[in-house]
């Protein structure tokens, strides 16, 4: 569903207009969708376009495209100012052509080759650019809303639960357009400007070279919102990737969110050491194992050069005298022996090491999956899926591998630097100096090379979540990509962040090289300088050839070990990044929390005692749009309330706050007499259940989808909730049953089918309160009714017996929706005490309804009216008959409400 706002006090809307090349006519611009801009109006200027070259440079073309209101009141129209033949020049040609005909906007602009070839060229890289347009013009009686109007203007029609992509109103609609639509296709808008709104519609953009090469900025920002900024044109998808949208200069920031930077800034990497070390504590058995294993395998290996120069000198020089009285086949014997112990302490230290970093991975990942299923629907408003499952996975996996893996190799670096650099003063102090020179040069820039991975390596985790997200969204939502063939652009646009990750990826690799190339250039020439002085000593007898080797060895140890060194502190910086975007989620404290089933007041029992009390909320990420002021309610127990209203007035907020999913801001929500905020929310929610306006169903078969509300109901009771909601006939055709696997959220299931199994699924929850959240909105009129029949017996509305589940069950297992039922199927003989029992005497209702029918069998009707309160409430037939009400109105509207009954 697109969202929908209406900000009092935005007068202004965005009209995007894609720009498209095609071959008979040359360009043509197609209007396709609004968006609001919270702008007062402002008199009549010129619009600046600005234009991206190949070359990317800047370069304003107000010359080829101009606004004018003149003539078309309440929309800034498109002039051809330097065109031959000047098509939408006269504001009369373009009301003739295509404007006041039509419900969308379709105006032709001539070949592009009657163009001087610099202009063809300018245009051949715009995509999309945004018009704005007065809400009047599209709209005079004001009473839509931008999601409203974006169907309006799109001209095609938006399935009610159709997929929205995460970004601004304005990006989507842009991108999400189809492109070269005609205006047959759009039977529903229709555009009455009206005079008055002339003046008020140019905006006054100019060229900001600052920004992206793609976007431009308003001249007096204080006037426009970030969106109203975003006047902007759009590079043709061809065009070179390493332009940078928003969007991509949004993915060069290191936090998700302005919450998690301020809550993240102030940490150390000190603090953060910390934080991991104390978490590892479950490890420390086996770190500790392999730290001991550690000291051995590394006194072997830093024994290895010693030995190796002593039996040089050994077998060069004929009189060497053998320590105790060995033989030499001995000597070589027991340093094998030696060895076998090095590598049987290096097997036990890398695999205590894995392990405990494995054990470790395993439990942090529970530990985040456990804070994030926690958290508060806001948390879940500013950070995408994607990005969390790639904390969950990416992160964490590195975070641990930097505490046990690296820390285990940099420990071994350590000793071998402090080992070998003390072998090496102990053989020879004067050749020692030579390195002890070389070190301090190689550890400044150990820790320069640490410093940048950090930070980088945050980057790229942040870019890394950011590409997760987009493609877990698009492949989530294919049919929606795929139905606007939009596969190029998103493989484009995937690309694009892509190529950001490979650009930090280089980033790190220059340095990389820099580092790890100039590290070993030192280390060779080290050696150099040791084989030049050591040569020298060799001559004048002061070391032996075999010291002298010993020497060198040391010399490679040590310089290989320096460079493990550094690689320890940068991967230790790179898991530092990598832990900060982890301890962010570890840290917040939800606002709301269904955790503790001891927190809160219990009750006994659940009647479903509604009331709201002077009740104002608004959402936390839209602080300034009030959705309820000052609202009343009282739903009695064991009642059947409808809820009507036009939309985006506040139905299904309702139903949330009811879930206490939000907090309101001021007044109180009652539930049997207790102010919810001080009930337990966990024994509240299990006795309230919804079936949304978008039945959510897990990848899974469809009685672990049942069993979800339920887990203890038999194979029986699950059969009887089947029933109820008239899903049975369809769910014993499938071959696999009730076993059933529905696909990813329910894909494998028409819109009906899901929509039953889930009401199947409130049904089993029993619960002292059902919300149906326009349940059957999506459904066509045959699937409606297969539903609307299950609906009514769970509002009891239906008389139904549950008697009739036995043999001769009268739920119509033949005749139901969409012919696809009418295979009859065995009857089930269900022992009808059974579920009676389980049923409760009465529940309360509320239904969010747009349907007459629906509304009719309620026992109220509760009327959300414009100024977020009740504006009218009683029987359906009461408010039917007052012929001046808001009711009435409603339904009548046809645009606002489903006739239909
Ligand atoms: N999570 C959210 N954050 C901010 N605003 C929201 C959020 N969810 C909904 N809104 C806004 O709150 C208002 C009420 O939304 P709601 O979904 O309750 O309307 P509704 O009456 O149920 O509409 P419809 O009949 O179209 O389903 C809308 O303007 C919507 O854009």
């Amino acid at each position: 569903m697109f969202p929908k706002t209406k900000n009092p006090l935005s007068n202004l809307y965005c009209l995007s207009a894609t720009l498209q090349k095609s071959r008979s006519f040359g360009a043509s611009l197609n209007f396709i969708s609004s968006a609001p801009f919270s702008s007062i109006s402002r008199p009549n200027r010129n619009f600046k376009l600005q234009h991206i070259h190949s070359s990317k440079s800047i370069k304003p073309i107000t010359s080829f495209y101009q606004f004018s209101s003149n003539r078309l009141p309440g929309i800034s129209c498109l002039n051809l100012m330097d065109s031959p033949r000047k098509i939408g020049n006269s504001s009369e040609e373009l009301e003739s052509s295509s404007y006041s005909k039509d419900s969308y906007l379709s105006i032709d602009i001539p070949d592009t080759d009657s163009y001087p070839q610099k202009e063809i060229s300018n245009k051949n890289n715009i995509h999309s650019i945004l018009l704005s347009l007065k809400p009047q013009a599209i709209d005079p009686t004001g009473s839509k809303t931008s999601g409203e109007l974006v169907p309006l203007l799109a001209g095609f029609n938006v399935p009610r639960n159709d997929f929205i992509f995460s970004s601004s109103l304005s990006d989507q609609t842009r991108s999400y357009s189809k492109s070269s639509r005609t205006s047959e296709n759009d039977q529903q808008a229709s555009m009455n400007p009206s005079e008055n709104a002339r003046d008020s519609i140019a905006l006054n953009s100019e060229t900001d070279t600052n920004l992206s090469n793609t976007a431009t900025k308003t001249s007096e920002p204080s006037n426009y919102t970030t969106n109203a900024t975003k006047v902007a044109l759009i590079e043709d998808p061809n065009a070179s990737s390493k332009a940078k949208t928003k969007l991509g200069e949004e993915k060069r920031n290191v936090f998700s969110s302005s919450e998690e930077k301020s809550m993240m800034s102030g940490h150390t990497t000190m603090g953060a050491w910390k934080k991991l070390i104390l978490f590892a504590k479950n490890e420390y058995k086996l770190l500790g194992g392999a730290v001991c294993l550690l000291f051995v395998s590394s006194t072997v290996s830093m024994s290895v050069p010693f030995f190796f120069g002593k039996l040089i000198d050994m077998v060069t020089t004929p009189d060497f005298p053998l320590p105790y009285g060995l033989t030499t086949n001995q000597i070589f014997g027991g340093l094998a022996s030696f060895f076998a112990i090095g590598a049987l302490a290096n097997f036990g230290r890398v695999y205590m090491i894995r392990k405990a970093s494995e054990s470790m991975i395993a439990r942090l990942r529970t530990k985040i999956y456990s804070s994030i299923i926690r958290e508060d629907m806001t948390f879940f408003e500013i950070n995408r899926s994607g990005d969390l499952v790639s904390r969950l996975t990416v992160d964490t996996t590195i975070v641990s591998k930097s505490i046990t893996n690296n820390v285990s190799d940099g420990l071994r670096s350590a000793l071998s630097v402090v080992a070998g650099l003390s072998m090496m003063i102990y053989m020879s102090p004067k050749l020692s100096i030579i390195m002890l020179l070389v070190i301090p040069p190689i550890a400044g820039y150990a820790v320069f090379y640490g410093k940048f991975v950090k930070k980088i390596t945050q980057r790229t985790q942040q870019a890394l979540g950011d590409i997760t997200k987009e493609a877990e969204e698009r492949i989530n939502n294919i049919r929606t990509v795929q139905a606007f063939g939009r596969e190029d652009e998103e493989t484009l646009s995937f690309g694009k962040a892509s190529n950001y990750v490979y650009d930090l990826g280089k980033k790190e690799a220059l340095i990389s090289g820099i580092f790890f190339g100039s590290n070993g250039l030192i280390g060779n020439l080290s050696m150099l300088l040791f084989l030049g002085f050591g040569g020298k000593m060799v001559m004048a007898n002061e070391i032996t050839i075999g010291d002298l080797s010993s020497f060198m060895l040391y010399t490679a140890y040590v310089g290989s070990s320096l460079a493990g060194l550094s690689s320890f502190f940068s991967e230790s910086m790179k898991g530092i990044g990598a832990s900060m975007r982890l301890f962010y989620i570890l840290e917040r404290t939800p606002k709301i929390t269904c955790d503790s089933s001891t927190e809160g007041i219990k009750l006994s029992e659940y009647k479903g005692h509604i009331q709201f009390e002077n009740v104002c909320f608004k959402y936390p990420s839209r602080p300034d749009t009030t959705i309820f002021n000052n609202l009343n309610i009282d739903i009695m127990p064991g009642t059947h309330v409808a809820i009507a209203g036009p939309s985006g007035k506040g139905k299904s907020t309702l139903a949330l706050l009811i879930l206490r999913f939000y907090d309101i801001n001021s007044g109180v929500i009652k539930i049997d007499g207790v102010d919810l905020k001080s009930l337990n929310l966990k024994q509240w929610r299990s006795n309230v259940a919804i079936v949304p306006q978008e039945p959510a169903l897990f990848a899974t078969t469809i009685k672990a989808n049942l069993l979800y509300a339920n887990p203890n109901a038999s194979d029986h009771e699950l059969e009887v909730a089947l029933k109820r909601a008239n899903a049975y006939s369809f769910v014993s055709k499938f071959p696999n049953g009730i076993d059933t696997f529905v696909g990813e959220r329910g894909v494998s299931l028409s819109g009906g089918q899901k929509q039953r199994i889930a009401i199947a699924r409130a049904l089993l929850a029993d619960p002292a309160v059902l919300i149906l959240d326009e349940a059957t909105s999506a459904l066509d009129h045959q699937s409606e009714q297969s539903v609307q029949q299950a609906l009514d017996r769970l509002t009891g509305s239906d008389e139904y017996d549950d008697d009739e589940l036995n043999g001769d069950d009268r739920n119509s297992d033949t005749v139901l929706v969409n012919g696809e039922d009418s295979v009859s199927v065995t009857p089930l003989h269900v022992p009808s005490a059974n579920l009676s029992t389980k049923r409760r005497a009465s529940r309360t209702i509320i239904t969010i309804a747009h349907r007459p029918s629906t509304l009719q069998k309620s026992d109220i009707v509760l009327v959300l009216g414009d100024n977020g309160n009740i504006v009218e409430s009683g029987n359906y037939y009461e408010l039917l008959a007052n012929d001046d009400g808001y009711f009435k109105k409603l339904l009548s509207s046809k645009n606002d409400f489903q006739t239909a009954s």
